[in-house]
């Protein structure tokens, strides 16, 4: 052991600090594969680790006033980690030096109490010498181990540890070396020594001695008394592996401090061996009243000892044992020391007895907790050594158990919490589903119903002004110039006519279509709200957009030429002879040409080939017979029809534009274009709404993912702290049925 420990582990609670932020150690617990350790055991502290539950892994942190909850409350789930990381650890290489232990045939018992409970006067009554001083005034301020003169080369000595020196028999500059009369000196000089090493020789028989068994070589420790200041220092030293045994020596006439209490709680969880040692008995009066008193504390203090206190509890009176001059005392002959020897002693010792058999029953009693102590120190001492291992490793799988069933507990929780997130999602996305898929045919349905309604206003309107009143194309009006202005009259007709059709009509029509296209959005606005919310507001009817799709399609040119037949309405009975008059005018015209050509040969003497000649011309008879007919009947018709002429233009050029609409498939065309251009309006809005239920959808999902990445951990740590729970629960069950009660005597 080095003798440096208690200070080492003195540093421990400044270690702890500095790890606050070292990684998470999980080497305790491999084997499990599972690396968000350090997450999950943050976790553990929202249950504030049940924190009084723990033994071992209690992070036990003080700050200030701040209570201990609320101090873990304080520190992040990652600190908290780290500090429970550092507690494995640590617990880790205490079970290993345990293991170390269990090879080292060496023991220690450690003597500690109350101030001025009488440690040293017990410690002298067990070696029936009086080594240690004694004194009412708090003496033992370093902690004096007590060793066999065999392992110092027979010599009796006391080495005074200098306060940071490590201590090494072998080096002398570690240590000062006295005798043992100036110990009173050392013990209560604090400032120079750290501890004391005392050698004595035990000459007594093996039987009888504690220091000198033959079975095991026993170190004993007297400590300083407890208070605020020793406490933690005589707690830590209490940790040490080396001891095996702890003996607390409470004065009879005391109850139980708060520092006993807390050092009994401690002591009780790191060793299997606890005496609770009632010393001063003899000063007490009602005896029966003190020891019922003392053993209901201790039973509401621990109930492990209460129900073994005839082994580990002892009512005794160290004054009982006298320490001087005692035949089997320092230069002792070895002989057995037995209640027998006692008789006459009386007037040997200091305490209060008033009869011989009283004192005969503080010896009695004496004796009875040396064979207690002899039988777990030299007799039980595997118990003594493996109880320790035995205790620890309990506490260490009950922490475990505790951290891994709350860790359990919380992943459970949190994955619950999560799928029931999940669910409110799900169902949130079925029903936008149904949402979406309702509000697409709705507005699929709106679109087609206006893209339709237009279509047909749009082919009706144009049917019904190309085909006029009575075949005229209407709300055309020029005044008519006369017979003389007749081809002006009848081109500004004209142009009038086609712009009536081509221009204002399709207007009409395409107005028609801005209406619908805004009734269309405000019909798919509604259906937006309904089913998007309020966002559904941003979709604006874009009437610009309307009309770049329309204007893409606009009215081709159409042309549509004027000739002389358009001022003709030809009578229908004359119409009828048209071909026999035309035939009749020929026949004449041919006649009449032969006559005249006949008839200048024959006055002029004209030779052959002239008249040849001049027949040939009448070859071109029928052009000139177009010429003159059309001439002369146009003539005619004009003069006799002049009045009907503005009608007959309107007649003839409405029937011309109609022919030439239907030759291009004006209708049609623009009944499929201005509709086509609602729909694409309509499209893009419904399409909006569509967008905007996608996009609220999407969201949905990805929120439904993050939820499930987020419980994939929780599953693997509810799984991996399960089996946790499950390991530690057998391997206690293994420690439970564990009998140490094995002889070891050889
Ligand atoms: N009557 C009586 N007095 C005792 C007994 N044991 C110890 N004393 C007295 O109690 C006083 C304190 O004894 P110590 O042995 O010095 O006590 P301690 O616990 O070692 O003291 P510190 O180490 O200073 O805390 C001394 O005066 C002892 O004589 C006992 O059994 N009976």
């Amino acid at each position: 052991m080095d003798q440096n420990q208690p200070d080492d582990n003195a540093a421990e609670g400044a270690e702890m600090a500095t790890q606050l932020n070292h990684p998470i150690q999980t080497d305790s617990i491999e084997n499990l594969e599972y690396d968000h350790s350090g997450e999950i055991l943050g976790r553990c502290i929202d249950g504030a680790i049940r924190a009084s539950q723990l033994a071992v892994l209690n992070l036990d942190l003080k700050l200030g006033h701040l209570h201990h909850d609320r101090l873990v409350h304080s520190l992040g789930r990652k600190a908290v980690s780290s500090l429970l990381g550092y507690k494995l650890s640590s617990a880790v290489g205490h079970l290993q030096s345990l293991r170390a232990r269990i090879d080292d045939p060496s023991s220690k018992v450690l003597v500690t109490g109350d101030v001025n409970a009488g440690k040293s006067t017990f410690c002298n009554a067990l070696l029936r010498r009086k080594i240690l001083p004694e004194n009412q005034q708090p003496c033992t301020s370093i902690f004096c181990e007590i060793l066999n003169a065999t392992e110092n080369e027979g010599l009796e000595e006391v080495h005074a540890v200098r306060l940071k020196a490590t201590y090494d028999r072998l080096n002398e500059r570690t240590y000062d070396k006295y005798a043992l009369t100036d110990l009173a000196e050392i013990v209560s000089d604090n400032k120079k020594y750290k501890q004391c090493k005392i050698y004595i020789a035990d000459t007594r028989a093996n039987s009888l001695s504690l220091l000198n068994s033959g079975v095991v070589p026993l170190t004993l420790v007297d400590t300083p008394g407890l208070n605020s200041h020793t406490a933690k220092t005589t707690a830590i030293f209490t940790k040490q592996e080396e001891v095996d045994m702890v003996i607390f020596v409470l004065s009879a006439s005391n109850q139980f401090t708060i520092s006993a209490k807390d050092f009994i709680t401690l002591a009780a969880a790191e060793k299997a061996c606890l005496f609770v040692v009632i010393n001063r008995f003899d000063t007490i009066k009602n005896k029966v009243e003190c020891k019922e008193t003392i053993l209901s504390q201790l039973r509401d203090l621990n109930p492990q000892i209460f129900d073994q206190s005839s082994e580990f509890v002892h009512f005794v009176s160290s004054h009982a044992i006298s320490t001087e001059g005692h035949p089997y005392g320092g230069s002792g002959d070895g002989s057995a020391p037995s209640s027998g020897d006692i008789d006459g002693s009386i007037d040997n010792c200091h305490g209060n007895y008033r009869e011989q058999s009283d004192y005969l029953d503080a010896v009695l009693d004496f004796e009875r907790l040396e064979k207690s102590l002899r039988n777990f120190v030299v007799d039980k001492r595997m118990r003594s050594k493996l109880a320790p291992a035995k205790t620890y490793l309990q506490k260490v799988f009950n922490d475990i158990n505790i951290l891994a069933t709350v860790n359990y507990e919380a992943a459970l929780s949190e994955s619950g919490e999560i799928m029931d997130q999940i669910i409110d999602i799900r169902s949130k996305l079925l029903r936008m589903h149904v949402e979406a898929r309702n509000s697409y045919l709705e507005a699929e349905s709106i679109v087609t119903r206006m893209r339709q309604d237009v279509y047909d206003y749009t082919k009706s309107t144009l049917t019904e002004d190309i085909s006029g009143d009575d075949g005229i194309i209407g709300n055309v009006y020029i005044p008519y110039p006369g017979i003389l202005g007749v081809f002006r009259y009848s081109e500004s007709i004209k142009r009038a006519m086609l712009r009536r059709v081509t221009f204002s009509s399709v207007r009409d029509c395409e107005d028609y279509a801005f209406y619908k296209a805004d009734e269309g959005v405000d019909m798919l606005k509604q259906l937006g709200r309904l089913h998007v919310g309020k966002k559904k507001d941003e979709l604006v009817f874009s009437s610009k957009y309307m009309s770049y799709l329309m204007n893409g399609m606009l009215n081709r040119q159409v042309n549509v030429h004027t000739t002389l037949w358009d001022f003709i309405d030809w009578p229908v009975p004359f119409g009828k002879y048209l071909p026999v008059v035309r035939m009749a005018l020929k026949i004449a015209l041919k006649t009449a040409a032969a006559v005249g050509v006949g008839w200048i040969a024959f006055n002029t003497g004209a030779t052959k080939s002239y008249v040849a000649e001049k027949l040939k011309l009448m070859r071109n008879i029928d052009v000139m017979e177009n010429i003159f007919l059309g001439a002369s009947i146009t003539s005619l018709v004009m003069v006799f029809m002049s009045p009907r002429i503005p009608t007959i233009i309107r007649r003839r050029h409405s029937k011309k534009i109609a022919d030439k609409l239907a030759e291009i498939d004006f209708v049609n065309d623009n009944a499929e274009r201005i509709s086509a251009g609602v729909h694409q309006v309509l499209r893009a809005q419904a399409y909006d709404v569509s967008l905007y239920q996608e996009r609220k959808m999407n969201r949905l999902e990805e929120k439904e993912r993050r939820r499930r990445s987020k419980k994939k951990p929780n599953d693997v740590a509810s799984e991996y702290f399960r089996k946790i729970i499950e390991m530690s629960d057998k391997e206690m069950k293994i420690l439970e049925e564990l009998d140490l009660e094995v002889p070891t005597r050889s």
